[in-house]
């Protein structure tokens, strides 16, 4: 597959990663356009792809091009592919904004994809949520769920508001797992442990509940409870975490997150 890039970020170097290792594409098939020629350079050094920071003919010789610019960025950088696309496929990362105001701004392109993946893609071990705009073909879906599957879990919806909650679910996920972790990890240390031991400490904790859960049947309520003892130590930590509304914070946090993807588009002065 050839894969132009518009944006050679954090994600797109993930996804580049992805692709090599899995030789879903060659470097040769893979072209990316940044501004920032710091970032070219760093991509090219990395995995000998090409990488520029102005489009040219040769970009457009692709079968699909990622966006992987911030929402903010996007509609002034997509402005000079709009009448350039024919049946190229458009597979966008982009948080918050819909197929409908990027295809738009693509000049009434259809062939789009909408992504939503998350940081551990970085070692590829992301989860990303898929939307296509109903006219993509299946080779089109295809080609799309063959992208982002090299760095990690896919899962197709097949309502497109569906993203925004996977944005606040999974997308920014990642983050509430760091804070978690950041708070174990301060915990620990004021408990005595130094920083490197309780961070250690905290993050073979995480890794193993989350290996277990995957590994069982169970439903999470009885792995928790089977780490609970009447009476015990656990019992004593979770009185305390119901207490501050543990799972209330985590709700509120993940609706604050979903609302704020659905606004995201509004706030450019586009209605989805
Ligand atoms: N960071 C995250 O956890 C996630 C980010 N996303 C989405 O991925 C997209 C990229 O995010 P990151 O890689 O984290 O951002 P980043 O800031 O690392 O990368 C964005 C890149 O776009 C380049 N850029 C700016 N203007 C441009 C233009 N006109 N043409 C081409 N390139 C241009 C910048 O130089 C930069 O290298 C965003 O839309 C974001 O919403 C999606 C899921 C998770
Ligand atoms: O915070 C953000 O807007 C992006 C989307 C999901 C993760 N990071």
């Amino acid at each position: 597959m050839r894969i132009s890039f518009l944006g050679g970020g954090r994600m797109a170097e993930a996804l580049i990663g992805g692709l090599l290792a899995r030789q879903i594409a060659s470097a040769r098939g893979v072209q990316v356009m940044d501004p920032d020629a710091v970032r070219c350079r760093t991509l090219e050094a990395r995995f000998g792809v090409a990488a520029q920071p102005v489009l040219d003919d040769a970009w457009f010789e692709t079968d699909v091009i990622v966006l992987a610019v911030k929402p903010q960025h996007l509609r002034e950088a997509v402005a000079p592919l709009a009448g350039r696309l024919g049946r190229i496929l458009v597979l966008s990362i982009a948080a918050g904004l819909p197929l409908g105001v990027i295809g738009r701004w693509l000049g009434g392109h259809r062939r789009l994809v909408r992504a939503m993946p998350n940081t551990p893609a970085l070692v590829g071990a992301g989860v990303t949520g898929l939307y296509a705009d109903p006219s993509v073909d299946t080779l089109g879906r295809e080609e799309a769920e063959r992208i982002m599957a090299a760095v990690g879990e896919v899962l197709w919806v097949e309502e497109e508001g569906k993203i925004d909650a996977i944005t606040a679910l999974s997308g920014s996920g990642p983050a509430y797992v760091f804070a978690f972790l950041e708070a174990l990890q301060a915990a620990g240390e004021a408990l005595g442990f130094d920083a490197a031991t309780a961070r250690r400490l905290a993050q073979a904790t995480a890794a193993g509940a989350v290996r277990l859960a995957q590994e069982s049947e169970e439903p999470l309520s009885r792995l928790r409870e089977n780490v609970t003892s009447k009476g015990g130590t656990t019992e004593a930590a979770l009185v305390r975490l119901n207490e501050r509304g543990f799972a209330e914070a985590i709700r509120e946090a993940v609706f604050a997150a979903h609302a704020r993807s659905q606004e995201l588009a509004r706030q450019l002065g586009e209605a989805p």
